[in-house]
């Protein structure tokens, strides 16, 4: 099939997540990750939450975190291979010699791990950067030949990484995150701004439920190079499901050639 005939059907993966309780919450993905595969219109890609292994357990999360994240890896890589699905794994707190670090991996639909990234921008609000580590490189995948960029949570509000992402030829933004009330317009906003601005689709992927002080709304959401909304969850657990048109992103780039109208020798970055 050429890029431009190509159309991914998306399913995210929108569940709360058992603070502290890994295998629970292992346990409870794949289940909801099953019945996303056998849906009637079987997923391309699946994609799930920020730090849905832990949650935002920071205070234990050096005992909890995934060591080198190998035993996410493996059911994860397992569960591409054995339903031929693209899974763009959210999140997990992963433990490393440098620390632990807040990060995605990504799997293609044979199982082979594509990429993964590590969050580069800590949320101080959830205390982040005092418990976790920042990664330090910008992340682009190929999947079924389609580059697409890797972003978690509290990233979308610097524009200049989905700007890179884009510069480098992303045509879609993945979004994993946790991101709570009562800043649901800013999630929104921010997402449909990263679309219209970079004209890339972003697959954006939220948790719900309620942990501590923080309660999370869901609203997972595909949005089109266009900046309409695809699809959009509630508030509460749900497989969200919709179909992307890779062709609309060379489309909208040509109506609207803004990457041939930048003027990079001005901008102060
Ligand atoms: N987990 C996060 O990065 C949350 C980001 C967030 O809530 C924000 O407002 O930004």
């Amino acid at each position: 099939m050429t890029e431009q005939a190509k159309t991914w059907q998306i399913a995210l993966i929108q569940t709360d997540i058992t603070l502290g309780d890994p295998s629970r919450n292992r346990d409870y993905l794949k289940n909801q990750m099953e019945i996303a595969a056998s849906s009637e219109v079987k997923p391309d890609v699946i994609i799930l939450p920020e730090m849905w292994n832990t949650g935002y357990a920071l205070d234990i999360i050096h005992e909890i975190a995934d060591p080198n994240g190998e035993e996410s890896r493996e059911w994860i890589a397992e569960f591409a291979k054995s339903h031929g699905i693209h899974v763009v794994a959210g999140s997990i707190a992963e433990k490393r010699d440098a620390g632990v670090f807040n990060t995605m991996r990504i799997f293609s639909a044979s199982g082979e791990e594509a990429a993964s990234y590590s969050k580069i921008h800590l949320f101080r609000l959830m205390e982040e950067e005092k418990h976790l580590t920042s990664g330090d490189q910008i992340v682009s995948f190929e999947l079924d030949g389609v580059l697409a960029g890797a972003s978690i949570c509290y990233d979308i509000r610097f524009p200049e990484l989905a700007r890179s992402l884009s510069l480098l030829g992303a045509k879609v933004l993945f979004v994993s995150a946790e991101w709570p009330h009562p800043r649901l317009h800013h999630w929104r906003t921010l997402l449909m701004a990263r679309a219209i601005e970079n004209q890339m689709y972003v697959v954006a992927c939220n948790r719900t439920g309620a942990s501590g002080k923080d309660s999370f709304f869901g609203h997972s959401m595909i949005i089109d190079p266009w900046g309409e909304i695809v699809a959009e969850g509630g508030e509460d657990e749900e497989i969200v499901t919709g179909s992307i048109n890779l062709s609309l992103v060379d489309q909208v780039r040509s109506k609207i050639p803004v990457f041939d109208d930048r003027r990079p020798h001005l901008y102060k970055l």
